[in-house]
């Protein structure tokens, strides 16, 4: 089934539930529904964590591991439709926002420009020494 198609497909919790098994195995990830029955085998991390997660939102647990690019790519290969949303069940979950930076916080880039300086400094030290 191509991409397009299984995009439009819509399965509740209550269907997603169903298959909790190894051999029929989904989870949800951003409100998209994977068949991941194909990948448990094969899947780095272990067969156990997919296990725990089968019939389930599996955002977090995906997210808080920072799979690849190319296990995204996987996922995405394994879509079988989206989310249809029923009242009580687990709530959207969206990728993080970008925090907004309050003013007068230390940014990163602050830190870089520290880091830099104080590099600047072991340098200009080290000519000094060079030349004297
Ligand atoms: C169907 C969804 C998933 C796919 C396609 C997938 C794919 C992959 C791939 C390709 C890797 C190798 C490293 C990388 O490329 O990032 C990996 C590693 C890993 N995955 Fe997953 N994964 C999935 C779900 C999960 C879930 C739900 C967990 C739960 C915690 C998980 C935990 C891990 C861990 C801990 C590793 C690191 C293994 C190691 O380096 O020893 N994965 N996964």
């Amino acid at each position: 089934m191509s991409d397009a198609v299984a995009a439009e497909k819509l399965y509740t919790y209550e269907d997603v539930k169903g298959h909790t098994t190894k051999k029929d195995l989904w989870m949800v990830v951003h409100d998209k529904v994977y068949d991941v029955s194909s990948f448990v085998d094969e899947h780095p991390g272990g067969e156990e964590v997919m296990m725990d997660v089968g019939g389930q939102d599996a955002t977090d647990s995906f997210e808080d591991v920072g799979h690849s690019d190319e296990a995204r790519e996987i996922l995405e290969k394994m879509l079988v439709g989206k989310v249809k949303r029923n009242p009580g069940d687990p709530k959207p979950k969206t990728p993080a926002p970008l925090a907004p930076q309050a003013p007068g916080q230390q940014t990163d880039g602050g830190a870089s420009v520290y880091a830099f300086f104080i590099l600047a400094a072991i340098v200009a030290f080290g000519a000094y020494k060079y030349i004297s």
